[in-house]
């Protein structure tokens, strides 16, 4: 089956556009005010209805709240919720029940003990994200373009499908692919010219490579 491809972070409609004809699957927005990728719900609402029936939609939170998860839901109608944060399996559950909407839980990876996180989260979440975990000091919970020890996933079953980010650039999504057997990928640094600013030839690139296609 071809590997399910989300470029994340888009914030023009051109780039948007560059993402859905190279053929993405997944198109993803940030909502987190210290992201240089962070997007205001008017150009969120308007990509989203944009990108609807040709890719799947996601909105990026990190440990939001009820009412900015609502008026998310409310203007912008994603088809998926991100939760990037340090929400709790109870939170996740209780986000999913009540948004209706299907919700992938990023999991911060550094050793093999982090895969300890997976039981309790994949009976909550429709699909797991492994990333790389931010170092403390980190102003951000993702989006750093750092890879984590992709051998770490090495026979890794979830009973939910996951995807893999953290680093991956159109020069290591295929080895990365071919270490973990990842069902799907996400990337947002390794397909930008600079932190915020989608880089088109990289986001072709990046579908090509993922795809097989060189
Ligand atoms: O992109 C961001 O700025 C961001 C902010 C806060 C949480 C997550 C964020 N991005 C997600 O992080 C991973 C890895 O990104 P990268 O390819 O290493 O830059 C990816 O899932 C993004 O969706």
């Amino acid at each position: 089956m071809s590997t399910i491809v989300k470029i994340c972070g888009l914030k023009t409609l051109d780039t948007l556009d560059t993402a859905l004809d190279a053929g993405a699957d997944m198109v993803g927005f940030v909502f987190f005010p210290k992201s240089p990728r962070n997007i205001g719900l008017a150009d969120a609402a308007r990509f989203i209805a944009h990108a609807s029936g040709h890719a799947e939609t996601v909105a990026l939170v990190v440990d939001a709240d009820d009412a900015s998860i609502a008026s998310i839901l409310d203007e912008a109608k994603p088809d998926w919720l991100q939760l990037h944060g340090s929400e709790t399996p109870e939170r996740v559950a209780e986000i999913r029940k009540s948004s209706g909407k299907r919700v992938m839980k990023a999991l911060p990876i550094a050793t093999a003990a982090d895969l300890a996180a997976i039981p309790a989260f994949e009976a909550v979440a429709d699909r797991l994200l492994f990333d790389a975990k931010p170092p403390k000091d980190a102003t951000r919970p993702g989006g750093l373009g750092v890879p984590f020890d992709w051998n770490l996933l090495h026979g890794v079953e979830t009973k939910v499908p996951f995807m893999l980010s953290g680093g991956l650039d159109p020069d290591n999504v295929a080895e990365a692919l071919r270490i973990t057997h990842a069902p799907g990928v996400d990337v947002s640094s390794g397909v930008e010219r600079a932190p915020g600013e989608k880089d088109p030839d990289r986001i072709r690139a990046f579908i090509r490579a993922a795809r097989g296609v060189t």
